[in-house]
């Protein structure tokens, strides 16, 4: 299995303050693996060191063979590497069709998305296009982050917690949607909390604990089992 990319002994800190000790794994073109943990171990860190938001102090990052780390975001993002955070942020001001046209002109990267695919993708997008932005819910401001990387036609999309702070109905649809991406061939390193969202998804995980991996292996083999779950996820 050739690796699309490629993580090798990550060490990043914030300051003085270490969070990553050590963080390697790969990711196959077509696969969706995540990245499971507590709050705090390091998985959104692992996503900002692979996206260049946050310069590891060691260990390499590589990309369809090369080395990519140290490169600016915007430079990753070019070379193929779609980034949803956390936070979600949409352009307030701007309405969700500007905000998803707004990422077509930055892109510099051709390929197939045009706002009308999101539309496709997620049909409740559509009948508020002409709607600022900063009155979304939660789960359409989610869907229009997730959306407006997309139309950077990206190789791999990093999604960052992407159910937090959703309710259970909003969550199924975004899971569907997001297998809908799969599907496609679309590459996805996904970070979760929701072991069940994670497990329906992926095809392999990495936990994390305190900066470290500390499992890895196919999804359904946690899925499998129970105590294996609650060992390495204490739920
Ligand atoms: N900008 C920052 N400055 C200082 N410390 C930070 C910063 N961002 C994260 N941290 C710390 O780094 C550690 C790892 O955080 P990180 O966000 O990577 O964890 P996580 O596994 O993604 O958890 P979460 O679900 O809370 O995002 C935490 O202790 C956090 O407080």
């Amino acid at each position: 299995m050739a690796a699309l990319l490629e993580v090798r002994d990550l060490h990043t800190a914030y300051g003085l303050s270490r969070v990553l000790f050590g963080v390697s794994l790969e990711i196959a073109a077509g696969e969706c693996v995540c990245l499971l943990g507590r709050n705090g171990v390091g998985k959104s860190t692992t996503m900002r060191s692979i996206m260049g938001l946050t310069r590891p102090s060691a260990g390499e990052v590589r990309w369809k063979g090369h080395a990519i780390t140290g490169w600016a975001p915007h430079q990753v993002a070019r070379s193929g590497i779609g980034f949803v955070p956390e936070d979600r942020r949409v352009f307030a001001d701007l309405t969700v069709w500007e905000n998803l046209d707004v990422a077509r002109l930055v892109a510099g990267r051709r390929g197939d998305w045009t706002p009308d695919a999101v539309f496709d993708l997620f049909p409740p997008l559509r009948p508020i296009a002409g709607r600022r932005a900063g009155y979304l819910s939660g789960g359409e401001q989610q869907m229009l982050t997730i959306g407006r990387t997309l139309m950077c036609n990206p190789e791999l999309l990093l999604l960052d917690e992407p159910s937090e702070g959703l309710a259970p109905l909003v969550v199924e649809h975004l899971l569907q949607q997001v297998l809908v991406l799969k599907q496609r061939g679309l590459t996805i390193l996904l970070a979760e909390q929701g072991v069940d969202f994670s497990l329906r998804l992926a095809d392999r995980v990495y936990v994390l604990e305190k900066g470290t991996v500390r499992f890895s292996g196919d999804s359904a083999e946690l899925r499998d089992d129970e105590a294996l779950r609650n060992r390495l996820l204490a739920l």
